[in-house]
């Protein structure tokens, strides 16, 4: 080797062994980005929002079959990640929980949730927890909840009456229950009912219909995937016409709410004139002049907003579960049966069901849970917003990205469930396979209540109304399908919205089962 040759071939050594010992550095100390989760390729500007379809909880599900359970999509310009498994969805919603403990900007929450004035969509923080703290003492603690036991059992006797009454014509049941259940709700907040019995009784205040129509239209509006939340530039055109419709119906229901507000400053909650201190409305108005902890000031656009809240996320939730519990029931008699032979060894056939009575009903808890796995009422929970970035299952999930937990899909992952698509409530009874499994946020395979920190404010009286009335309506009554409807063929399909509503109303002949005193109540 000449020497030029040899100081070349030396320079080149070092030079290799000074690149590799530079790139380990610089590999030590940015580690090689991480991918991102797999998903379909999105088009230019719209991202994957043409891939949603029309109920996306099942246009993700396909995804997740092609893809795995944790997609990434572009939606516009956003990063949305869907959790599409129990494993995956409980390091969302366990492990890094206070990393999405927040929910994504939307127009729903700025034109119709008094731009995010209210509990559902506040960010993380003092206002959103004063907000939460108020309905947990006031509403939601075993206490709150045991002084308005009465008002739950009251009302869904009433509802019972109705159902007796109902004349030769079928009813529509989840219209009956959407009035029980705002009107509980209404006892509590307000210390009045908002509506009749829903039977045609009259002396409405505020027109059943009408107000069950606003809510599922508030449902459907928020279930839709706004092109302007997504695609900032084009947010100005409102191309769907959403926010356009989300202005029409904030301004019904601010009517709605603003009547109710002042009625209840001026009257208090009864109309007697005196202030009642017992109701919700009442607490929030004295709280007014109250600065909380964290040194903040309730508002009266706030009281609108969380009533709101509750009035929209507490109403059509419960009774929409109960319409398709009920529908279940009607496909399967024989678990009609079982469930009826259970209430009448436990309650007898001379009163109607009592919330003391759930505790022993272990069948119709199983009929229950099974219900929310089939038919959880918000498919894909409410959306969280990630506060910074982080890495699930060795995939890069950025700050910002928008997440969305498809509990749908999760409950009937045939991993976990056998027969997934068959309602079988034996499947949570003692002694099988999910015996133990809450619906309660605990247990990740079946989660209707979301989990973590953001899990519904409301799910203990949620789940107690579910039961209540569904325990009730199977005791009570024998169900009949009109003439020309086989219980075989009882439609099953699902209509679009942020809710899980039936295509078709469930439209029944209830006959009742009970001793005619059993039902003779007054509204
Ligand atoms: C069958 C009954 C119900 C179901 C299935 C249900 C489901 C849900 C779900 C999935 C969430 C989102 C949770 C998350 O982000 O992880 C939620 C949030 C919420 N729900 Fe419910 N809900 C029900 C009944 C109620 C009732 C009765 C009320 C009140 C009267 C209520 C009030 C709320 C509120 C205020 C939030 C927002 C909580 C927050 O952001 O901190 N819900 N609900």
């Amino acid at each position: 080797m000449t020497p030029l040759a040899l100081i070349f071939s030396t320079l080149f050594i070092a030079f290799i062994i000074y690149c590799f010992f530079n790139l380990r550095t610089l590999l030590n100390s940015h580690p090689l980005p991480l991918p991102l989760p797999p998903g379909p390729k999105p088009w230019p500007i719209i991202g994957n929002l043409p891939h949603l379809g029309l109920k996306p909880h099942h246009s993700l599900a396909a995804m997740a079959r092609t893809y795995g359970p944790l997609i990434h999509l572009r939606l516009g310009s956003v990063h949305v990640v869907v959790a599409a498994s129990s494993s995956i969805a409980s390091q969302f919603l366990k492990t890094h929980d206070s990393k999405f403990s927040s929910r994504p900007p939307n127009s729903g929450a700025k034109h119709i949730a008094y731009n995010y004035h209210d509990l559902v969509f506040a960010p993380y923080g003092p206002r959103w927890r004063m907000l939460r703290k108020i309905c947990s003492v006031h509403l939601f603690s075993n206490k709150a909840l045991d002084d308005f036991c009465h008002v739950r059992q009251e009302e869904v006797a009433v509802l019972t009456s109705a159902l007796v009454g109902s004349g030769v014509a079928p009813v529509n049941l989840g219209q009956l229950l959407n009035v029980c259940t705002t009107n509980t709700l209404a006892r509590a907040i307000l210390g009045r009912r908002v509506f009749g019995d829903g039977g045609g009784g009259g002396g409405e205040d505020y027109k059943a219909e009408e107000f069950k129509d606003m809510v599922v239209e508030l449902m459907v509006l928020a279930g839709e995937f706004n092109v302007g939340d997504f695609v900032p530039v084009l947010d100005w055109l409102d191309l769907q016409g959403v926010v356009a419709k989300m202005k029409k119906l904030h301004a019904r229901f601010d009517a709605f709410l603003s009547g109710i507000l002042e009625e209840h400053k001026i009257n208090g909650g009864d109309g007697s004139g005196a202030q009642r201190q017992t109701d919700l409305l009442s607490t929030l108005i004295a709280l007014k002049e109250d600065v909380d902890d964290d040194g903040g000031k309730l508002t009266d656009t706030e009281i609108k907003a969380l009533l709101l809240n509750l009035f929209v996320a507490g109403t059509d939730t419960s009774s929409s579960t109960v319409e398709w519990a009920l529908a279940e029931i009607i496909r399967h008699p024989n678990i009609l049966a079982q469930a009826q032979r259970e209430l009448d060894s436990v309650v007898g056939q001379d009163r109607l069901v009592t919330e003391s009575d759930l505790t022993q009903l272990t069948f119709l808890e199983a009929i229950v849970k099974e219900t929310f796995r089939l038919h959880p009422s918000t498919p894909l929970s409410l959306p969280r917003i990630a506060s910074e970035s982080c890495e699930i299952n060795g995939y890069f999930i950025p700050k910002d990205s928008t997440l969305l937990v498809n509990v749908w899909a999760i409950a009937r992952d045939p991993e976990i469930w056998t027969e997934p698509l068959k309602f079988r409530p034996e499947r949570f009874l003692p002694g099988s396979e999910h015996a133990h499994m809450d619906v309660k946020g605990n247990d990740f395979e079946v989660i209707p209540f979301g989990a973590g920190r953001r899990i519904c404010a409301g799910m203990s009286l949620g789940l107690r109304m579910v039961q209540l009335l569904t325990a009730t309506l199977v005791h009570g009554f024998d169900w009949v399908l009109p003439e020309g409807q086989v219980v075989e063929k009882l439609n099953m399909e699902e209509a679009y919205g942020l809710t899980l509503q039936r295509f078709a109303p469930l439209m029944v002949h209830p006959q009742p089962r009970l001793a005619p005193h059993v039902y003779c109540i007054k509204p």
